[in-house]
């Protein structure tokens, strides 16, 4: 059983159990921590809102997710929640800036947060934010660790609004605790507390065309201001940021489409789902035979295709000399609900029922790329992390169980 340990009274503050109100001298209690630890037998008395710790064996599984800004990583993280049924919400009552999001099983911390240089400080220094020098990684890795372990932490707050740094707030362990943003895989420690790490690879064309569509449309900025904003990046990405994709346990990749040639518009997307083979808790999904090389266009009776069409691939392959699987999808879905035709071919998806991932898909048909590889493969990889909580709990249930009997 997992017990967690009073470390402080402190009424203004959350608590990462429930706890009662008030409760007598010498009473014993039960309390059940948000990370699916229990606390028992206290025999303090005293006040509402004790801050508590939940022992290690109801540690939070911590997924980290890694991309450029403006890559999808928002999108990703609601396809990520709804998988396990929630919606997520800013803390209640709280900074209406912060970057967390909140739901019953996940909590998603934005790694910008940990920026030691606000706007002003970077520009002073002439550094970006992708830059390491602008990043508190100390911090980073004390606050997950601490989280991992149970602990209630104050993490600062970035705010994108005004580029400064905000009051911090109370980070509960969550089930789930997933960290995104530029460098979930850059600090080796910080690395080293991931259970499952994943990259957005984005290519330059389709970054280019997706920056347009939002700064331009969504936020008034000039298309020379996109362009220059990518390039002043440019050589920090290169540095700091693309090298964690060897890290990574799934890595989407997102390319121009193959289907057409010399396309520029970057619509149509090639889209390749990268799974490292090994990773303890994590199978990698495969299409008809498994280990096997295959190429599919599954257009026809029973799957719309208006031009270009839709090609599948999927196979074995080395990524920075790890082996992995590869599934590839290229085009475009006409009737998402046809999906349903590509799932009955593919395995290992992790899904409850079938038809879990065409339900996911249609709930979502909304948000960006739900017409094709990149909603589907956020989707697989949303059930896959379910799957890998859902192992590690019942792995330590298990062991709980077997101490016990000891
Ligand atoms: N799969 C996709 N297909 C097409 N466009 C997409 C896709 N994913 C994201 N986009 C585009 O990129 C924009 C940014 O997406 P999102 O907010 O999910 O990214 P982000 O990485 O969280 O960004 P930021 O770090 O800047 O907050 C969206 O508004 C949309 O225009
Ligand atoms: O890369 C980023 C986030 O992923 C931002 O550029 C970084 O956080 C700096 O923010 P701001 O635009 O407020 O200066």
């Amino acid at each position: 059983m997992a017990i967690c340990t009073i470390l402080q009274t402190a009424p203004s503050l959350h608590s990462p159990c429930s706890i009662p109100t008030s409760f007598p001298q010498t009473q014993v209690i039960f309390y059940t921590c948000s990370n699916g630890g229990m606390r028992v037998n206290s025999r303090r008395g005293g006040r509402s809102n004790l801050v508590v710790s939940c022992s290690a064996d109801s540690n939070t599984v911590v997924i980290g997710l890694a991309a450029d800004s403006g890559c999808g990583k928002s999108t990703f993280m609601r396809r990520l929640t709804s998988v396990f049924g929630g919606a997520a919400e800013p803390p209640k009552g709280g900074n209406p800036d912060s970057n967390t999001l909140i739901s019953d099983t996940t909590t998603v911390i934005c790694l910008d947060d940990y920026h030691s240089l606000d706007r002003y400080g970077r520009k002073e220094k002439g550094v970006t934010a992708l830059d390491p020098r602008a990043n508190n990684f100390d911090l980073m890795y004390e606050q997950v660790k601490a989280i991992k372990e149970g602990q209630a932490v104050e993490k600062p707050i970035y705010n994108h609004v005004t580029g400064i740094l905000d009051p911090p707030e109370l980070i509960t362990p969550p089930k789930i605790l997933v960290i995104e943003g530029l460098h979930p895989m850059f600090d080796p420690r910080v690395r080293e507390l991931l259970d499952f790490s994943i990259y957005l690879d984005i290519s330059n064309e389709v970054k280019f065309a997706w920056k347009i569509q939002r700064d331009m449309a969504e936020r008034g900025h000039s298309l020379e201001s996109i362009k220059a904003s990518i390039e002043a990046r440019k050589p920090d990405f290169d540095a700091y940021i693309d090298p964690q994709k060897k890290y990574a346990d799934a890595v989407i990749e997102v390319l121009p489409t193959q289907l057409i040639p010399d396309d520029n518009e970057g619509k149509v997307l090639r889209v390749r789902l990268i799974m490292k083979e090994g990773v303890k808790y994590f199978t990698p999904v495969y299409l008809f035979d498994e280990g096997s090389t295959i190429s599919w266009i599954p257009c026809g009776r029973k799957l719309s295709c208006s031009y270009p069409g839709i090609k599948f691939f999927y196979g074995p392959d080395t990524y920075f000399s790890n082996e992995v699987s590869v599934l590839e999808m290229d085009g475009q879905f006409d009737k998402l609900d046809e999906l349903i035709y590509v799932e009955s071919h593919l395995s290992n998806l992790s899904a409850k029922y079938y038809g879990e991932v065409t339900q996911q898909m249609l709930k979502h048909a909304d948000f960006p790329g739900s017409n094709n590889g990149t909603g589907l493969f956020q989707t697989i990889v949303g059930l896959k992390i379910r799957d890998l909580y859902e192992q590690i709990v019942a792995e330590k249930a298990a062991t709980t169980v077997e101490a016990a009997k000891a």
